[in-house]
């Protein structure tokens, strides 16, 4: 199942590179899509797009700014020339905040469930994509900003920055895509280490057990990444996408196939008096950390 599933994906990407080119294409730097908040790039003679997350103060998720990212994933998804894709961010010491708290937070129902399938959306495209995918990680990165990063191919980070899934200090659970997320990036015994005490790794942590695949000095980040893109881009692309999607297709499934009752789970659980009361304690310490 999961192969025939992997196979038929490979077909359709391999069909979507026939498609005419994007109007927009003007030069060999071209912009894809840019907006306040995020800005695409691509590189026509490389192939190599880059987006670049710009949401302060701290690129929290949000659904509309989500709504955004997945539109220009597809873009990018269905661009014939487009082979590999560099997240990253444009602000200053944050790689993204994760979801935007006050997205939870006293929500109106059907907003809340909106959020959530947009960012079950997101992680599919992302964790599902036939592009190459490297996170440039040039900030700290909590929750879901870890999720983004965890669902690429490839993790750059810069040292002096957190990353990890810190839900459960929150007083909430990470869902368990986020969790199958994590295992398929370090392996159960540290997923449950990291995801029960809800740590915040460092970077140099975070590489001692696989979190991150490469430590550089937030100067050279950028262009590092381009060059292990470079590498990636070098290996036979049928190849690496069916390899890709052999493993990555049974993870992807199973969101895919209880994506409604996860909508459902996430609602119920989020709306419950003790959440909402954690929510608000919560955003009110990272408020309070603001002005000592
Ligand atoms: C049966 C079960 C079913 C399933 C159950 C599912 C349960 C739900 C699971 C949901 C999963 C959650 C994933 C998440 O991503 S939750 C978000 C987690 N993120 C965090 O905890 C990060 C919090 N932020 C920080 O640690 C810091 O802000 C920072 C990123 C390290 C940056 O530090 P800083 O000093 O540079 O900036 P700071 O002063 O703290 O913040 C500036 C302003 O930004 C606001 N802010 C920060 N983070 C968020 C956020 N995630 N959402 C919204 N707003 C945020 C902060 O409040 C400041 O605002 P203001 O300027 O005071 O107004």
């Amino acid at each position: 199942m999961a192969a025939r599933m992997a196979f038929s994906r490979l077909t359709r990407s391999l069909c979507e590179v026939g498609r005419s080119r994007s109007l927009l294409l003007q030069s060999a730097r071209w912009v894809t899509s840019a907006s306040k908040t995020l800005t695409v790039t691509m590189d026509d003679k490389t192939g190599i797009a880059e987006m670049s997350l710009n949401r302060p103060p701290v690129n929290s998720l949000s659904l509309e700014f989500m709504t955004e990212i997945n539109i220009a994933l597809e873009k990018l998804e269905h661009e014939k020339f487009c082979r590999g894709v560099i997240i990253t961010s444009a602000i200053p010491k944050i790689f993204s905040a994760g979801l935007d708290i006050l997205e939870m937070y006293q929500p109106k129902p059907e907003r809340l469930s909106e959020f959530w399938k947009t960012l079950q959306d997101m992680w599919l495209l992302l964790f599902g994509s036939r592009l190459t995918t490297i996170a440039a990680i040039n900030g700290h990165s909590p929750a879901g900003g870890a999720l983004v990063a965890m669902s690429c191919d490839y993790r750059i980070m810069a040292p002096g920055f957190n990353i990890g899934l810190n839900e459960t200090q929150l007083g909430i659970v990470p869902p368990f895509w986020f969790i199958d997320t994590m295992m398929h990036t370090i392996g159960s015994r540290q997923t449950e280490l990291c995801c029960q005490k809800g740590l915040m790794l460092s970077t140099e942590e975070a590489a001692r057990i696989g979190l991150v695949d490469k430590v550089v000095p937030l100067d050279q980040i950028a262009s590092e990444a381009k060059a292990e893109m470079q590498s990636w881009l070098k290996i036979p692309v049928a190849a690496k996408l069916i390899t890709k999607q052999t493993i990555r297709a049974p993870i992807l499934e199973k969101l895919q196939t209880r994506q409604e009752a996860d909508v459902q789970n996430f609602c119920n659980f989020a709306m419950k008096d003790s959440v909402q009361k954690s929510l608000g304690m919560y955003l009110e310490n990272l408020k309070k950390k603001q002005k000592e």
